[in-house]
């Protein structure tokens, strides 16, 4: 299987404002919240073709190597990338739809990539996210130090911020 990467994301726009809330711009009738939220007032068709009632937009943030793609292809497809490392360029994004006690949920979960040249590229896209996924390599002591560096980042946003200890 390829593991090529780019820096345009797969199916969308990979601008900063490309969010869940996109679909305002495309003349459909979907209430937004302060919080950035969208709460449809009928289900909303996501670019997989499939029927969602709310949507997020969340960030998988942490250095190079931790195994942030791998994990977002785990969660996706259910598959894990074996092979040679290919480190993501830019950043890249994939949209998965959960049911929640009976609410069709859109995740759109955008891959960074962890070398420090794309910080400032990848950091313009955590404005509008709703969560971020901080993650480090538990053989990896520098890459647990460095999520402080990228936690201060985030707290200027104040959003939801979960640490993923990766094996
Ligand atoms: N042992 C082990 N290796 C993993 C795991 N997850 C990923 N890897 C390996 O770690 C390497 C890096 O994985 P990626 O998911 O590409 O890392 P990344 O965080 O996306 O890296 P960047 O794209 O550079 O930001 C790959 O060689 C994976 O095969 C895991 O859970 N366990």
């Amino acid at each position: 299987m390829s593991r090529k990467k780019a820096v345009k994301g797969k199916g969308g726009s990979n601008t900063p404002s490309s969010s869940p809330n996109s679909d305002k711009e495309k003349g459909k009738k979907v209430p937004a919240q302060s919080n950035g939220v969208v709460h449809p007032s009928r289900p909303s068709l996501s670019s997989s073709g499939e029927f969602y009632d709310i949507a997020f937009k969340v960030m998988l943030v942490g250095d190079s190597g931790v195994g942030k793609t791998c994990l977002l292809v785990r969660f996706k497809d259910g598959a894990f990338l074996a092979g040679s490392f290919i480190s993501t360029v830019g950043i890249d994004f994939r949209n998965k739809v959960l049911s929640i006690d009976g609410v069709r949920v859109k995740l759109q979960i955008w891959d960074t990539a962890g070398q420090e040249r794309f910080r400032s590229v990848t950091h313009a896209y955590y404005r509008d996210a709703h969560a971020l996924l901080l993650l480090y390599d538990v053989t990896n002591k520098a890459s647990f130090d460095n999520i402080k560096y990228r936690t201060a980042e985030v707290q200027q946003q104040q959003q939801m911020c979960i640490l993923i200890q990766h094996f």
